[in-house]
Formats: structure tokens, sequence, C-alpha cells
């Protein structure tokens, strides 16, 4: 037979299978939706024993279909389809089928293996030298229930049966080139051996993912939770996982991957929305994020929360049997020191603060007494003040219940602030730090919010009847919270996940690795970085505080991939230019995929930027029939979105430097490079990051020709 025949025959083949499987999950829906009916029907029924097990099965058989339902509701046109794998044993006539859930018929035989069962390892881990029984793995791509096309490896060439016939070239080559949509997908159909193992490792301790760009980091952290949950569900389902990802965008682009494979309860945060009630809307400008982001803010915020609020009174003044009491502000200083000296959050010292408050009243009335030549009785004193409506009024507003916000607000007066950060910070980093807070313009910085998180557990909670007042008071935008799906509703500041996913790692600032590390006192780690992306400035100081998240003694193990699948070789080889002397020669992947297109780097004239961009948007427009992104500095975004106004379409997107992390696209058109390295104290390397977003054709535009080595 011809190829094409050939092929075409082995569709069929495979169609008769994945129609077998759609049947039977059909079945399966009809059965649960009249089990359904008469589990209601038999809860109101009499034989309470025989109610008791149909109801248990019914349960049962609920669940897998609640689950299988989930899953096919999420399997669009865009993805592979539900069955994507087959495996053909050496020494057993039965395939078996590889699926993104399990699917038995009615005779309980397997119809689809779930990828994430040991059965199914092999579709991963066999290759030529370590065939793992395998004769043939075939790749089965699907759209929505219809075969389109198969692929096959030949692992055990000596054990391939007359019968058997192989077709294709390369099921991860033809993925790799695919066209890329608004949202990244899942990989699950053609996940690499390097890969698997990652996926695969102990639940327990720290797993570390380093690589390049495009090695499928995310990709494999995401596929790696997905697989934790299905094998150690008892251990990790409860308490949840986490994954934390950079700014929302990223958040936004990754939340396809996880109910694509079933997983519906994993809460996706970013950086700027771990905090509930408050949200991170911008980036700050580099040198303002590494003062907010180092560690020296942890004893700045606790200073701060210690001092006098700034509407209290400065002096205290009280009649009491027809003398005045006072306490000028010296007094009442030493007062608010020796409540702090006690330890405990100001929001659980209030009855100390009032009870010190009243033994400073009484030794001024003894001092009085004593001058006088009369005894004086501490306890009468101390009990009617302390009853007085005046005392309290003088209290609520000298010892406050604070609010996180409120409280960094405070440090807007750059007298305070340079107060409570001498031999913190200098007096340049004080006026900035002092500039910031004050412009309310903004709402939050993401960086805002690690120090607001500090200041939560610093100052305590607020007592229970205020609690909502809280959440007003942080923020007045609504709570995003991201999770993949309907997962469980956790209660506010949650903090017992199990296991805690944390991409693009080697940006969090040591305050982030606090934050995130607070998350997960009891949880297990995959965190995944490449320090090479890093923009952050002083990296012993995050690995520093990034232990300490982790906790003491927990086991590491780190994992290098190497490949990088996203760039053409092409495109790969100049970005790698950029950071040739920052980067160790085996820090740098290889990639994989040529395209024959070289990169194209276009001089631009400083008068003719509006037109450059618009050209060049265009141009990629019609040469990809996926995303394109435009990106440039931070600071130009809204002018180069205004230039690209009329040019509107959803394949187009105009992104800044830092959020371009972990996104990709088609093509890229990547404005004014020198911006991006002088905007930022790492700036080659988040050039570097942006330099690898395209998966096909990239246009450099550029007026300074320095950034060019
Ligand atoms: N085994 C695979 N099969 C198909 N596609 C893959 C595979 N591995 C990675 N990819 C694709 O390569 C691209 C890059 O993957 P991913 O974004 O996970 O890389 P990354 O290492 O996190 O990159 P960066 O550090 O630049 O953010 C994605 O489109 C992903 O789907």
């Amino acid at each position: 037979m011809s190829e094409p025949r050939v092929r075409r025959a082995e569709i069929a083949i495979e169609q008769t299978h994945v129609d077998r499987v759609y049947t039977r999950l059909a079945e399966l829906r009809t059965q649960a939706e009249a089990m359904r009916a008469k589990g209601y029907e038999l809860g109101h029924g009499a034989q309470r024993e025989a109610v008791f097990e149909q109801a248990s099965m019914l349960f049962e058989r609920d669940m897998m279909v609640y689950h299988a339902n989930q899953t096919l509701q999420t399997l669009d046109a865009e993805y592979e389809g539900l069955v994507f794998g087959r495996l053909d044993h050496a020494s057993d006539d039965e395939p078996i089928y590889v699926g993104r859930l399990g699917i038995r018929d009615a005779e309980f035989d397997n119809l689809v293996t779930d990828w994430r069962a040991p059965a199914a390892a092999a579709f991963y881990q066999a290759t030529a030298e370590e065939p793992m029984d395998v004769v043939r793995r075939r790749v089965i791509r699907c759209s929505g229930q219809t075969v389109l096309d198969v692929d096959d490896d030949v692992l055990m060439a000596e054990a391939v049966p007359e019968n058997m016939q192989v077709v294709g070239e390369g099921a991860l080559m033809a993925a790799l080139g695919r066209s890329r949509g608004e949202k990244m997908r899942d990989i699950v159909a053609t996940i690499q051996r390097e890969q698997d193992e990652v996926i695969r490792a102990p639940w327990r301790g720290v797993t570390e993912i380093t690589g390049g760009p495009g090695t499928g980091k995310t990709a494999v952290a995401l596929h790696r939770a997905a697989y934790l949950l299905y094998r150690h569900r008892r251990q990790l389902g409860g308490a949840g996982v986490l994954v934390v990802g950079p700014s929302g965008v990223f958040t936004n682009y990754i939340s396809r991957v996880l109910p694509a494979m079933g997983e519906t309860n994993v809460e996706l945060r970013a950086l700027g929305e771990l905090l509930d009630g408050a949200t991170g809307t911008h980036q700050d400008p580099a040198r303002l994020a590494a003062i907010k982001g180092s560690s020296r803010m942890r004893k700045l915020l606790a200073r701060a929360m210690r001092e006098t609020p700034p509407d209290a009174q400065t002096e205290m003044r009280i009649v009491y049997k027809g003398e005045v009491l006072k306490l000028d502000a010296k007094e009442l200083e030493k007062v608010r020191r020796k409540v702090h000296s006690q330890g405990g959050p100001p929001n659980r010292s209030r009855v100390r603060a009032a009870e010190t408050l009243l033994e400073a009243l009484a030794d001024k009335a003894d001092e009085h007494a004593k001058a006088d030549g009369r005894s004086s009785d501490r306890a009468e004193l101390i009990t009617e003040l302390g009853e007085r409506i005046e005392f309290h009024r003088f209290l609520v507003v000298w010892w406050p219940i604070l609010h996180p916000a409120e409280v960094l607000r405070w440090l807007a007066d750059e007298k305070r602030l340079a107060k409570v950060g001498k031999g913190l910070l200098n007096r340049e980093e004080i006026t900035l730090l002092a500039g910031s807070l004050a412009d309310r313009s903004n709402g939050w910085s993401v960086a805002d919010i690690a120090l607001l998180d500090e200041l939560r557990v610093l100052i305590g909670p607020q007592p229970k009847r205020r609690r909502r007042a809280q959440s007003i008071e942080l923020d007045a935008a609504p709570i995003q919270r991201g999770t993949t799906g309907t997962g469980p509703q956790r209660p506010e500041h949650y903090d017992e996940y199990s296991h805690i996913v944390v991409d693009e790692s080697q940006d969090l600032s040591p305050m982030q690795w606090r934050m995130v590390g607070r998350r997960g006192k009891y949880a297990s780690w995959t965190v995944v970085g490449d320090p090479v992306q890093s923009s952050w400035p002083d990296p012993p100081e995050a690995a520093q505080a990034r232990e300490q998240a982790f906790g003491r003694g927990t086991a590491h193990r780190r994992f290098t991939l190497r490949t990088n699948y996203r760039n053409s070789a092409e495109i790969f080889d100049l970005a790698a230019k950029v950071v040739a002397n920052q980067a160790e020669a085996d820090e740098l992947p290889k990639a994989v995929r040529t395209t024959g297109l070289e990169p194209e780097v276009r001089p631009v004239d400083p008068a003719a930027w509006e037109s450059s961009v618009q050209a060049a948007a265009k141009e990629l427009m019609g040469a990809v029939e996926g995303t394109v992104g435009v990106i440039c500095a931070m600071d130009r975004v809204p002018e180069v979105e205004r230039w690209l106004s009329g040019q509107a379409d959803e394949r187009l997107k105009v992104v800044g430097s830092l959020d371009s992390k972990g996104l990709e696209y088609d093509a890229v058109v990547l404005v004014e490079p020198a911006e991006l390295i002088t905007e930022s104290s790492t700036g080659r390397r988040v050039l570097y990051v942006a330099l690898t977003r395209a998966t096909q054709q990239l246009t450099v535009l550029a007026s300074d020709p320095s950034w060019l080595p």
C-alpha cells in the first residue's frame, strides 16, 4: 500500500477505538443521570439498608462521571482529544490506549489508561535503547472525537510483527510547529523523557526545575501538579495545590492547561494576587522594586508598626479627683515601648496597652500624692479611669486596631520613613520609597503586596467583628481568586497548601519568598526557574529567603532541562548572543527546530517609530496564523498600544518587557531593545527573555544599535 493509504487505514483503525471510547462515555453519562434520579427516589424510600448500599455505589459512580463530564466540557477543538496515545507491546497482543483520564468498558476492561497511571509511563519513558517492551509507540491526534492523524515511533525494530504498520515521522516536531493560541496548551501527548522524569519525581521535599527559555519548565511543572494530584490525592488533594506565577497575564495564559487534564481545583495566583483583599496591579521601576523587595524591609516594617500613629494625640490629660494627670509625648512613648517590649502583635495588645497606660497614670497620681504628703489608692484609680469614656476615646486613637494598608501608607511621610529606616535605607532610597507610597493614583504595585502581607502578620489579626471592614480597607477592588475551576472555597489568608509550585522563581524578591513561604508551612515544593532570565539584582539575598521559605531539613532534588522547544534555532541563536557574557555555556539550551527564517533586525528612524511598529505588526500578522506579541519597555506600553489601536485584533498583543515573562507568541515585534537594557539593573537578561518569546518569526526594531553585542 502507498504511504497515504496506509495512513488512512491506520487512522480508520484508531477512529474505531476512539468511537468506542466516546460511546462508552455517553453510556456512563446516561447511567449516571439515571442513577442520580433513582438515588433521589431511593433516598425517600423506606428500605433504609438497601438505600445505604445503593447510595455509596451511586456516590462512586457519580464522582466518576462528574470527573468525566468535567473533562469533556473542557476539551474543545483546540485541544488534542481524550485519547492521544497507543502502546503495542512485544509480550502482549492487546494494545494500551493512553488518554487524559482512565475509562473502562462494561466488562471492566481498560478502554483508556490515564496518562498518569504507572501502566502509561512507558509512553513517555521508553526509548530505542530501553524500549520497556514497547514495539510501537503511537501518538494519535484528534480534534474533538475525530482522529486527524497518527504518528509512530518504532522502539523494537526486530519485534515488529508482519501486520504492523508504521507511519509518520515526529509527533513532537509537528506539535512544536503548530501555531499558538491565546492560552498555553497541554503537552500530554508529547512529553519527552527528560520531562517525564521531572513530572513523576517523588512529591516530598523540594523539586527544582531549571533550564533555559522554552525548555518546557512551566508545562512540566503544571503536568507535575496534575500527576501529583492523581497519584497522591489523599496526601495533597485536601489541603490543596497552589501555583504562583509572575503576573495575572501569565496565570491567565496557563489557566487552561490543568482543566484540560481534568484538574479543576488547583489555585493559580499571580504574585500580585497572593494576598486576599488587595491586588498589585503594576510593576514598580527596577530601583524601587529592589528597595521594596529587599529583606531590609522586614526590620523597617517591624519598626514602623511600633510607631505612634500619625493622628494620635501627643499628650494625655485626664482629671482625677480634681487633679490633672498628664502624660507628655516622651512619657507616652515610654509606655508604648513598654507594651511592645512584652511582645505580641499590636492588634492583640490593646488590653495590655490600656493597662500600662493606667499604670503610668497611677504613677503620676502617686507622684502628686507623695509631693503633698498624701497616700493614693492605685487600684481605685485604675478601676475608675479604666471605665471613663474619655480614657477609651484616647486609647482607640492612640492604640488603634491597625490595618496593613494604613501602616504602609504612614511611610509616605518622608520624615517618619527616615526615622524607621535609619541604618537600613539611604537618603535617596527613602525619598524614592516615600514618593511611591504617597502616590495613590496607581493603586498597589506587585512589590507592595509582599509588604502588606508582611505587615498583616506583624500587626496580627483584626478582632473578629471587624474582619469585613479589613477587606474593604485593604483594597476596594473585588478579590480575584485564580482557581482553575470550581475548587473548594478556602478561608481568607489560607496558608496550609500541601504543595506549592512557584514559576519564574528566579525573580522572586526576598520579601516575596517570605510571602510565598508563609502559605506553605507544611508544603512540598516544585520550584521553576532560570537564573539567566533573572531580573532580581541580589541573588544571594533571595537565595537565603528562598531556603527559609522551604523550611529546614527539606530534601532537594534538582533537574535541568536542556532542549528549547519553543524558539526556532534561528531565533534562539540571536537571543543567546545577547547573554553570551552572562551565562555559562551549559545554562543555554539547545533549540531543536529550524525554520529557515532568520530573525530580522530593522533599523528605525526615531521620527518614524509609529509607522515602523504598525508596518512590522501588520507584516507578521499576515505571516503567521496564531498570535503576534509586540514587546517593548514597560514605560512605552501605553504609547505602543495607541499606535496599534487601529489594528485591534484578538491575535495581536502589546506587552511590557517584564510582563512578557513566561509567555509565547508565534511572532514577535521587539521595540527598541536598548530601552529594555536600560530600564532595569539586569537589563540584558530582560532583553534575553523578550527575544525568546517567539516560536516562528521575530522582527527587532531598533533606532539605537547598542544592544547588539
Ligand atoms: N514535550 C513537549 N511537547 C510539545 N510541546 C512542548 C513540549 N515541551 C515544551 N513544549 C512547548 O514549548 C513551549 C515552551 O514551554 P514552556 O513555556 O513550558 O517553557 P519554559 O521553560 O517555561 O520557558 P520560559 O522559561 O521561557 O518561560 C510551550 O509552547 C510548550 O507547550
